[in-house]
């Protein structure tokens, strides 16, 4: 069971609906979402150093190789982080090691499953299908952000793409640690979010003030990675 029931019972699905309706962006914050028990082996599995490659884009560039990423303005770079790497764990470690990856491979299935996108489905009022999706897998992954990575301000929209979600895996993070995620929001009142362990944030990419970024780590906590899930759904 990966989900925590009560938070996806009748009445809670109505309360999200509402008050997503009521926000700028159109988004919610749902703590404690999945459950705990089960975060907890995905997040040991994520501490796997082999399962992390670096992923550089620039605005008009993506997925840039090292030369592209030195000759690009500092304005140009968008995106600097590492991206779990979801074969790495088999040819290259020991079977307990393993063991961990399968859970980790597990969860990002179980985002992508029938399930899960139903129940955002219903919160969105929205029919999600991976049905015209060329490679589901790519559009769900794990990431983490060290003390010199960053993610700096962009959308997420793209025709028929109608949620994001985000989830946060860090536990004991400290408030001053930085890495909140900022949405523009609107009339200059940004917001600001946390990203805490088991906190989700879901969103409607193309709603006004859904611009984002991440603040970033501060250097007293640089030992720290920011570890995040990022899934995005479709219509048909
Ligand atoms: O890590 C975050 O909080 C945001 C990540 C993000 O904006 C993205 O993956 O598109
Ligand atoms: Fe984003």
């Amino acid at each position: 069971m990966w989900l925590n029931g009560e938070q996806v019972n009748e009445s809670a699905i109505v309360a999200y609906r509402k008050s997503l309706k009521h926000a700028c962006p159109e988004h919610i914050v749902i703590d404690g979402l999945f459950n705990p028990s089960k975060l907890d082996a995905v997040v040991k599995a994520l501490q796997q150093p082999c399962a992390w490659q670096t992923q550089k884009h620039t605005y008009s560039a993506l997925y840039v190789d090292n030369t592209q990423w030195q000759e690009a303005d500092n304005e140009q770079r968008f995106v600097h982080r590492d991206v779990w790497q979801r074969n790495a764990i088999s040819t290259k470690t020991t079977v307990n090691n393993n063991l961990h990856s399968n859970i980790a491979q597990a969860f990002l299935s179980f985002l992508r499953g029938d399930e899960f996108m139903s129940v955002l489905s219903r919160i969105f009022k929205v029919s999600l299908t991976d049905m015209n999706v060329a490679e589901p897998e790519i559009n769900t992954n794990y990431f983490r952000l060290g003390p010199n990575d960053f993610v700096a301000e962009h959308a997420d929209d793209s025709p028929g793409r109608e949620v994001c979600m985000l989830l946060y895996l860090n536990k004991d993070w400290h408030r001053n640690a930085g890495g909140e995620l900022v949405f523009v929001g609107k009339n200059d009142e940004p917001i600001q979010i946390a990203p805490l362990h088991n906190r989700c944030v879901l969103f409607n990419p193309s709603s006004e003030g859904s611009e984002h970024w991440v603040r970033s780590l501060t250097s007293e906590y640089a030992s720290q990675f920011r570890y995040n899930v990022t899934s995005w759904y479709w219509s048909e």
